[in-house]
């Protein structure tokens, strides 16, 4: 569920939410864009209201929690409404209470090792955070070759014009970013141009 999830996503805008109503006008413009999943971090108070919210209004939307640190975050997450989980780490505890609860998370990493230790888990799709600074699309044609069959949401410093060539990567399921949602386009309320860079963001090439 998680690859396909992933995979048929493409493009994840990672939210950092604000007002409720804020957060869910710039959803509506997502969604009215093209945009069919995207992800809110529980980065701000608001974060579970808003994804209660979202998952209320637009119930056919895919929507991810993000910045899922504890345990007790990922329950919140999914009861509030979250299909998908995602961390910018992974700790053993976090990945146990996924394991034991069947949730689906993507843990995030950042080394071999760490895409060892979450495969020893059954884990087998990872965010890479932060994709740019860890290293980027030569760190995923790297770990290419010792995990073939592992699947990786980079994250982190991806932007519109960089965004298709980690895309065209064989173990790049969707790519995470903040570029279409950038907070002083959402503070400045030019919606217009957030709606042009996801359907931007969404078109074939
Ligand atoms: O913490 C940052 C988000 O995960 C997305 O990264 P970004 O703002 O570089 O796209
Ligand atoms: C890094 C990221 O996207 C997250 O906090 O889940």
């Amino acid at each position: 569920m998680i690859r396909n999830w992933l995979r048929t996503s493409r493009v994840l805008p990672v939210i950092t939410p604000g007002e409720v109503d804020t957060t869910l006008h710039l959803v509506r413009t997502l969604a009215a864009a093209g945009m069919p999943a995207l992800e809110i971090t529980l980065r701000a108070e608001s974060a579970l209201d808003c994804i209660r919210a979202i998952r209320s209004e637009l119930p056919e939307l895919r929507l991810a929690a993000g910045t899922v640190l504890t345990p007790e975050q990922l329950e919140q997450a999914l009861a509030a409404g979250a299909e998908l989980l995602l961390s910018p780490g992974a700790t053993p505890a976090l990945l146990r209470a996924a394991r034991e609860a069947g949730a689906p998370l993507v843990p995030g990493v950042a080394t071999a090792s760490e895409v060892m230790a979450g495969l020893e888990q059954g884990f087998d799709c990872f965010k890479l955070f932060p994709a740019a600074t860890a290293g980027g699309m030569a760190l995923l044609k790297s770990l290419a070759g010792p995990f073939p069959a592992v699947g990786f949401c980079p994250t982190g410093g991806l932007d519109a014009d960089n965004f298709r060539a980690f895309l065209a990567l064989p173990n790049v399921l969707c790519c995470g970013g903040s570029w279409m949602v950038d907070r002083a386009l959402i503070e400045a309320e030019r919606w217009d141009e957030i709606a042009y860079l996801a359907s931007q963001a969404m078109r074939e090439s």
